[in-house]
Parts: C-alpha cells; sequence; structure tokens
C-alpha cells in the first residue's frame, strides 16, 4: 500500500512538473557550462587564500590615485573601480599583491542572458519566478518520493547504496543514476526553492542597519594601514566587497562587507566604529546562490550540470517505466458472472498480466468463456469451475499493489460452488523471499472450503518462458485444454528489429525446393557470414533463424521450402522489393577463423554461410568445400560457375560435390571419407572443420570424421573440438 502512494507521488509529481523540469534542466546544464567557462581566464592571484586586506589596500592604494570599491566575486578575481594615476577611470581585475591590471571584466553574451532570464523566469516576470519556484520544490518532493521508493525496493536504508537487480534499461538506470546524483538533485531543488522564497520577501528584511556613528573632533593621525589590527587579522578571500573612503575626511570610512558581517572602520586609526552581522536568512540566501549556481567551484558546477542533464535522463526513463507497466490491457469479452475460467493476476510492472493474457486469449478462442482481471478485483464468480491465479511478490514477499486488498475479499466472498484453482507464482531467486506471496496465496485458497487444488503451485524465475510452459503442460493436460507449448509464444516480443529489403531471388528449384534470396540490411548493420536472420513470420514471437552468407554487403540466404513451414514459407512469399522487418544475431561460434586451413562441410541449404565466407577470405587463403545435395539442379550449377570463379580469384583450393539421387550416387561422407588423410593433416596442424546443414549430416560426418582422427593422427574429434578445431551450425 505505501509503495503505491509513494509511486503514485512521485508519478503525479513528474507528470505535473515534467515541461518545466525540461525547461529548467536544459537552461541549467547551459548556465553550468557558463559558470565554468567564466572560470577559464583565471584573474584569480596565485596566492589569493594567504593574502590579507593589509597587505594588499597600501599596494594598491599606491598604484591608483584614487579608490571606490574593490569587489571580490565568487572566483577568487579582484575587480578594482577608481582612477590610475593619469586620471583615467579605472574598471579591471587587479592582482591584489602587486596592483596589476589584469583584464577587463567581459559582460555575459546575450545568450546567456537570455538563458538566465529563461532559467529564471520563463520570460514571465514575477509569475515565471513563481512557477519556477513551484517547480523547485516539486522536484525536492520528487526526489524524496524518490528516496522512498529506493528505501522500499532495496528493503533498508542501510542497503541504499548495495546491488539493484536489473529488470531492464529504463528501470536499473533510473535508479542506478537516482542514487548517485540525489545529493546534487536535492541540493538544486532545495536552493531553487529557498532562493524564490528569498525572493517573494517570506522572510525578514535583512539590511544592515548600523548605529549612528560620532565623528572625533580632533585632527586625526594617520595610522600605516599596513599596521590595522582588522586588516591585518581578514583575509582576502573573506571578504565580498570594500568600500573605500571618499576623502581624507574624519566622516568618510572604510566599508568592508564579509560573507556574514558589515563593518565600518576608521580610515586613520583602523579602529572599528560599527560591527553589524547579517541575519542568517542572507547567509542563507548567499549560500544558496553558491550552490544552485556552481559559481564558486568548478568541481561543484560540473556536478550540477551533470545532474541537469540526469534530470532530462529521469523524466526519459520515468515514462519509459510507466508506459511499460501501462502496456498490457486486459480485454475481457465476457461477463464476470459467466465466466468458467477466472483468471486473476497479481502484477507491478505488467510482465505477469503477460503471461495471463496469453492463456485468456488461447481459451478465448478456443470458445472458453474466460474472464481476466486484477487480484483486487476478487469477488463471487457464480459459474466459475477454474480459477487461475498468476502473482508477482515484491518486497518482503508483500503483494504487488494491484493485489493488496486480496486478503480481505477471500475472506468476505466465499465462493458458491466448488472451484478448482492453481497458483503460477512469478518471482526472483535475487531476492530472498521467492514467491512468497505466491505460496500465501496458494495456501489462503487451500484453507477455503469451496476451494480444490488442481495441481501444486508452480512458481516461475524471472519470467522464464520455459518453466511457464511446464505449468501450461500440466494444467492443460488435467484441464483437457488445448494450450501453446512452444516458449517462444510466451517469451517477450523481439527488439530491436529492422526494415530489410528483398534485393534478388531465384524460383524454387524442383528437385531440391530451395531457393535463394538476397536482401539489402539497413547500413549500420554489422554482420558477417556464419551470423544468423531472425525473422517473425507470423508477427508474434514465433522466431525463424536462418544461416547467412555475406556477399557484396548483403544477406544472401539458402532457403529449404517446406510445405507447411512458418519462416520459408513466409520467405517463398517475398517478391523483389519486398520490406520485412527482422534482425541479425551474432553467430560467434561459427565465424571464419583468420588465416587458416579450412574445411567446409555442408549439405543442402548449408552451404550458404560458406559461399559468402569464401568470398570474404583473402588471397591464397587454404579453403576446402564439401557439399551433398541430393540432385544437380540449375542453382547448383550455378553454385559451381560461382565456386570456379573462386578458384580463379585465389580464395578457394578445391570444391567436391556428391549427389545422393544421380547416377554413381554418393555421400558427403563419402568425399571426406575419400579425403581422409588430407582432412587428418589438416586438423593435425591446426585447421579448422566446419560443418553446416542438417543434424543427421552432421552426426554422421561427426562419426566418420573421428573414426579418421583415430586411424591417422591417434586422437578423437573430441580431442580437436576441444581444441577449437571443429566449429558446427546444424539445425
Ligand atoms: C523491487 C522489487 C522487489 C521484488 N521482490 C521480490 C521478492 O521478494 N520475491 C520474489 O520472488 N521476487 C521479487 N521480485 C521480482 C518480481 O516478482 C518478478 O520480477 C516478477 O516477474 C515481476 O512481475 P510483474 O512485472 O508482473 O510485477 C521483486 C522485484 C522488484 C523490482
Amino acid at each position: 500500500m505505501t509503495l503505491s502512494i509513494w509511486r503514485y507521488a512521485h508519478l503525479a509529481l513528474a507528470l505535473i512538473s515534467s515541461l518545466f523540469l525540461v525547461m529548467a534542466s536544459v537552461t541549467g546544464a547551459i548556465l553550468a557550462i557558463d559558470a565554468i567557462q567564466e572560470k577559464m581566464p583565471s584573474y584569480r592571484a596565485a596566492n589569493f587564500n594567504e593574502i590579507t586586506v593589509a597587505q594588499t589596500v597600501p599596494v594598491l592604494k599606491k598604484n591608483f590615485s584614487e579608490i571606490s570599491e574593490l569587489d571580490i566575486d565568487h572566483n577568487g578575481f579582484v575587480r578594482l573601480k577608481g582612477f590610475d594615476e593619469e586620471g583615467n577611470e579605472v574598471d579591471a581585475y587587479v592582482d591584489p599583491a602587486t596592483g596589476k591590471i589584469l583584464g577587463k571584466p567581459i559582460d555575459k553574451s546575450a545568450f546567456v542572458e537570455w538563458t538566465t532570464a529563461l532559467h529564471r523566469s520563463m520570460f514571465l516576470k514575477e509569475t515565471g519566478r513563481l512557477i519556477v519556484g513551484i517547480v523547485s520544490f516539486l522536484l525536492l518532493l520528487i526526489a524524496i518520493s524518490g528516496m522512498a521508493l529506493i528505501i522500499q525496493r532495496q528493503r533498508s536504508l542501510a542497503k541504499f547504496f548495495t546491488k539493484v537487480v536489473k529488470e531492464y534499461f529504463a528501470q536499473y538506470y533510473h535508479i542506478i543514476t537516482g542514487r548517485l546524483i540525489l545529493i546534487p538533485v536535492l541540493v538544486i531543488a532545495l536552493t531553487g526553492t529557498y532562493l524564490c522564497m528569498a525572493r517573494f520577501q517570506l522572510f525578514p528584511e535583512h539590511k544592515a542597519e548600523h548605529k549612528e556613528i560620532v565623528a572625533p573632533t580632533q585632527d586625526p593621525i594617520q595610522q600605516k594601514i599596513e599596521e590595522f589590527e582588522l586588516f591585518k587579522n581578514t583575509k582576502l578571500a573573506d571578504v565580498k566587497k570594500i568600500e573605500f573612503p571618499f576623502a581624507e575626511d574624519p566622516e568618510e570610512y572604510y566599508n568592508l562587507k564579509l560573507s556574514d558581517t558589515e563593518l565600518i572602520v576608521d580610515q586613520f586609526s583602523g579602529n572599528v566604529l560599527s560591527e553589524v552581522k547579517y541575519p542568517t536568512t542572507l547567509v542563507l540566501e548567499n549560500l544558496s546562490l553558491d550552490l544552485h549556481t556552481g559559481r564558486t567551484n568548478i568541481i561543484w558546477a560540473v556536478i550540477l550540470g551533470i545532474a541537469c542533464l540526469n534530470i532530462l535522463f529521469f523524466i526519459y526513463s520515468g515514462f519509459a517505466i510507466t508506459l511499460k507497466r501501462r502496456a498490457t490491457k486486459i480485454k475481457n469479452k465476457h461477463k464476470t458472472n459467466d465466466a468458467e475460467f477466472i483468471l486473476l493476476v497479481g502484477t507491478e510492472n505488467g510482465s505477469t498480466l503477460r503471461f495471463a493474457n496469453a492463456i485468456h486469449e488461447q481459451l478465448i478462442a478456443q470458445g472458453k468463456v474466460s474472464y481476466l482481471a486484477q487480484l483486487n478485483q476478487y469477488q463471487v464468480f457464480p459459474k466459475a469451475k477454474h480459477l487461475l491465479v498468476f502473482t508477482s511478490t515484491y518486497g518482503l514477499g508483500d503483494p504487488p499493489s494491484n493485489a493488496n486488498k486480496v486478503w480481505q475479499l477471500i475472506d468476505k466472498f466465499p465462493q458458491k460452488e466448488e472451484v478448482n484453482f492453481s497458483v503460477i507464482g512469478f518471482g526472483s531467486h535475487s531476492y530472498p523471499d521467492f514467491c512468497e506471496f505466491a505460496k500465501q496465496i496458494d495456501q489462503k485458497l487451500a484453507e477455503q472450503a469451496w476451494a480444490k487444488q488442481l495441481i501444486k503451485l508452480h512458481t516461475i524465475d524471472d519470467k522464464s518462458a520455459i518453466q511457464f510452459v511446464q505449468w501450461v503442460k500440466t494444467w492443460s493436460e488435467k484441464v483437457a485444454v488445448e494450450l501453446a507449448t512452444t516458449p517462444a509464444l510466451y517469451a517477450k516480443k523481439p527488439k530491436g528489429l529492422h526494415k530489410m529489403m528483398v534485393l534478388d531471388r531465384t524460383e524454387v528449384s524442383e528437385a531440391e525446393q530451395t531457393f535463394t534470396l538476397t536482401i539489402r540490411t539497413p547500413t549500420r548493420t554489422k554482420f558477417t557470414s556464419g551470423d544468423l536472420l531472425a525473422i517473425y513470420p507470423a508477427d508474434d514471437n514465433r522466431e525463424r533463424l536462418y544461416s547467412v552468407a555475406k556477399c557484396q554487403g548483403n544477406v544472401q540466404l539458402v532457403v529449404k521450402l517446406h510445405p507447411s513451414g512458418l519462416g520459408s514459407s513466409y520467405l517463398n512469399d517475398l517478391k523483389v522489393g519486398d520490406t520485412f522487418r527482422a534482425r541479425m544475431v551474432t553467430n560467434e561460434s561459427f565465424h571464419q577463423p583468420k588465416n587458416k586451413p579450412l574445411a567446409m562441410i555442408a549439405n543442402g541449404t548449408g552451404i550458404a554461410p560458406f559461399l559468402g565466407m569464401i568470398t570474404q577470405s583473402n588471397k591464397n587463403a587454404d579453403n576446402h568445400l564439401y557439399v551433398g545435395f541430393r540432385k544437380e539442379t540449375d542453382i547448383i550449377k550455378q553454385h559451381k560457375a560461382f565456386l570456379d570463379q573462386q578458384i580463379q580469384n585465389h580464395k578457394l583450393k578445391t570444391y567436391q560435390f556428391a549427389f545422393s539421387r544421380e547416377q554413381n550416387h554418393c555421400y558427403v561422407m563419402d568425399l571426406i571419407r575419400n579425403d581422409a588423410s588430407y582432412l587428418a593433416l589438416l586438423l593435425n596442424n591446426g585447421g579448422v572443420v566446419m560443418i553446416c546443414g542438417s543434424l543427421q549430416m552432421q552426426q554422421d560426418v561427426e562419426k566418420v570424421i573421428d573414426e579418421i582422427c583415430m586411424k591417422i593422427n591417434g586422437n578423437d574429434l573430441a580431442y580437436y573440438k576441444k581444441n577449437g578445431q571443429l566449429l558446427t551450425d546444424c539445425y
């Protein structure tokens, strides 16, 4: 319950403030860069932190005929306003130790001025400042509620920085970066709020009011400024501003502004005539400004800039998490009161609902009256015969937020007739209380007089479709309902699909029932021969993989058409110019080894990756190809012509074809037996054998090679396999 309160608060606050936060973060990052840049031409004296007021004032007085004020800014730059010896007006950064002019103050660029105005008030004057202040406060609340969520997720404050279980990119990095950048974000939000409150004078006025000072009646004697006690004890680094006396008049004084005090100092004696402490609110306002802008410290300015960019990432990842939670919608065709199959789901992030939905849809498709709802919607189901509970676990074996009331509801609504129930728990072994809530609910249901446990509790670790299928098999057998048992159907939808286009294709050869496709991939797709093309012919989770050849940058497939084959029929329906969505899967274990003698063995469509590997080979490569087909068709004649060309190009040494249904029929194993001594030598010399094609052929070939190796080399094939000299990709 508390989890959802924090979560809804966190989300609601983010929703309200996100647009303003985007503006404030982008402009904040730009201003952080400006704060860093501002410190680049350094006008700060080398030993600035050591210099006292007593050291600098006499030096400056010697160099300038008149000084009106000295400003020491947050960078430690000393800015002098006055006149030089020639009577020219001076407004420049000076070296406080030597009095040398170091540079002229530069006005902020129009862009920085514009960004500052946008950041502070969105060009809406006081209204804008108020909005920005409120957004700062909302950011503070978002950071606090986010912190509460992390503490709950990690189960205690002490475990705040312990390992986070990675579920998916947005969730993982939302938390990881959230923890790292929490302090700067809290500081930005808190100081922004404070500055807004100070701006709207929500604190008492903070003017420094000095008591009336009575000037001495006698003519004063000028003491050495170097000897002024206060000046000797005050470092320039602690001073904000010094206003100099206008003339040698006893009624003119030094006015020294420090970070928390303002002092009036007699210009002749150096005595402190009046001292006023600033109120804490003003000190806090200055501190807030320093912390909010990063103007005093370059490292802090960098951290603030990163924090601003990170707020943008929080907004993106936060909304990605929310959208994911809402992605799976419940659709019901039948009413609660009519349903025979009741499927109840306990889910926090929606993944359990995906599994339940897959079962619900299959039941409906088979004409069953199924009803899918959240666990918190538990009630009396008058016609229910089967109750299926799919639920995840959170916190310390707690229910997900849409199942937190089910306990009371089960007590409140006993079913009128006997109902068979089955509980499927979704959890993760990364947490100590694995599927604890599912276990509790299974027990609770078992205690109900009306409930009959049809099968034992099934638990699913980390959304495993394979484990889920085990429950599907057991339950569907008991209930005599046919449900799909292919794990891919229940697995997550594939991601990262790209648009591909058919560039060329051949007709299906009559004898072999094979055809070739040439496919253009998006320019940035990286792949090589031996990798796999994954297609999704039914636009669902069912995936079909094909070994590819890379020819002139394009994918080349050799496909065998199976009359009711999902993948091959889909590919066969594609015409030149058609596009479809697919992805490349790297198949590292079947990449061509570099600079090694290579025997490539295939049957049928298994030739495809080898055609690409030969094209991609270096000149004089020691490549040998052995392929078995049924008959010599036109496609095979084309392969022959292609391979002859590769021999001429010195990319292939030899090739041999075996035809099992021609006169003098032979198999690829016969070719290998004939070349026994060569293959034994190849393996002995560190060469590699690659096999691609049917699993049956692989078994037969491996058996023959094993015999050869034992006989000639005295080692079995397992020895070479261990050395990585046998690579296979068979199906
Ligand atoms: C913060 C958090 C706490 C979790 N606590 C537990 C737990 O105590 N026991 C458990 O078995 N699984 C736990 N899990 C794992 C989830 O139950 C599991 O990932 C489940 O498949 C999520 O399903 P859902 O997406 O439908 O909510 C936790 C996951 C998260 C993110």
